[in-house]
């Protein structure tokens, strides 16, 4: 394992010489094939655990990648094997779609972050669970999480249309499911956090729920994944409806539409969402804050600029009771996955 991340290492600055979604590609790409060729297989089995119980999943370890990464779910086994304890796909849409015009992902690196305006570019729902199905991750004890989102031209007051569809699609395949109301970059999308948008969303999805449960024999945990940008009285709203509707967890937070943190950087002022350490303090306080409205048993998993096992600890002080990791495997490579789950075993 060592052999990949002293990889990373090296290839870091030939990937950051490239335009930032190439070389996400490129890179993706060469984990897969160093996977294939057995180079990085098997090697899970030196890792140190840290078994976390979760919505009642049994998680390795409470370290997991966040959405957006693999929005395909074409990589999961190559992904999982670095050794996440759960590993989150998508954002799929039911039906396939290309994004927003390029270039549309840019690195900030002075503060370590990204800005991103993919705007959901994915093979659709279709593509998406014929690659979950091929993958290995569960069958060996991974625990995967889908996430699923709405077409760019679906209107917002259809939106639960999509997700129900996502919802129905995917639903066998998942061992948690994670609607996503909080990417900044499709039209609208974050209005469903709010009180009437959210309760008119999570009814038909309970209903729905029940009757998939029914049909496969099998409750499958759904959790929302909120922004961080929102006031205490918004976050204090979906506190009261998660339960509510019977949503299993929240991830907290997607990334951020403030610049506060990166005014005058190159970049800094591009449209989209920004990702890395200026998320971590927004994060803090929406899982702080959750976390005293929706008492000490309710799951809530922390994500956004985790750089260091530092911010890892402090997602947990704050509340959660996992992370994900995205832009911090950016810029540290995979060995930020094991330093967090060392960290959190203390
Ligand atoms: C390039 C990029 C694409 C993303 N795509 C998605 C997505 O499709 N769905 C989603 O729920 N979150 C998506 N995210 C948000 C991340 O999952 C995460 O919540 C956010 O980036 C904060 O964590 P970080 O600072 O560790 O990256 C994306 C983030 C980035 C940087």
């Amino acid at each position: 394992m060592s052999f990949l991340f002293n990889t990373y290492s090296l290839a870091r600055p030939a990937l950051f010489s490239l335009d930032a979604e190439t070389a996400h590609d490129i890179t993706l790409r060469s984990l897969q094939k160093a996977y294939d060729c057995s180079l990085t297989r098997g090697l899970m089995a030196s890792q140190p655990e840290h078994t976390t119980t979760l919505m009642g999943l049994r998680l390795r370890n409470p370290v997991g990648l966040a959405a957006g990464l693999d929005k395909n779910g074409a990589h999961i086994d190559a992904l999982g094997n670095l050794g996440f304890g759960f590993v989150e796909v998508g954002t799929v849409t039911p039906l396939a779609q290309p994004g927003n015009p390029k270039p549309r992902m840019f690195r900030l690196p002075e503060a370590k972050a990204l800005i991103n305006r993919l705007g959901f570019n994915n093979q659709g729902l279709a593509t998406f669970i014929a690659n979950v199905q091929k993958s290995q991750w569960r069958q060996h004890g991974g625990i995967l999480g889908l996430n699923i989102g709405k077409n760019a031209a679906t209107p917002i007051e259809r939106a639960v249309d999509d997700y129900l569809l996502g919802l129905e699609g995917v639903y066998a395949h998942a061992d948690y499911i994670t609607v996503n109301i909080s990417s900044p970059n499709t039209q609208n999308l974050r209005t469903l956090q709010g009180q009437d948008e959210l309760t008119q969303l999570l009814l038909p999805l309970q209903e729905k729920r029940k009757a998939l449960a029914d049909q496969h024999g099998r409750k499958v945990p759904m959790v929302v994944k909120i922004a961080p940008d929102l006031n205490t009285e918004q976050i204090d709203v979906i506190a009261s409806l998660l339960p509510r509707y019977e949503v299993d967890g929240v991830i907290a937070t997607n990334t951020t539409l403030s610049r506060d943190a990166v005014q005058g950087l190159p970049h800094g002022q591009e449209a989209g969402g920004l990702s890395g350490p200026p998320v971590h303090a927004l994060s803090l306080e929406v899982i702080a804050r959750l976390r005293q409205q929706l008492g000490a048993a309710y799951p809530i998993i922390g994500v956004g600029g985790i750089l260091s096992s530092r911010q890892a600890k402090e997602k947990i002080s704050a509340g959660a009771n996992a992370i994900q990791l995205y832009t911090g495997l950016i810029y540290r490579g995979p060995a930020l996955i094991n330093e967090c789950v060392q960290a959190l075993k203390h």
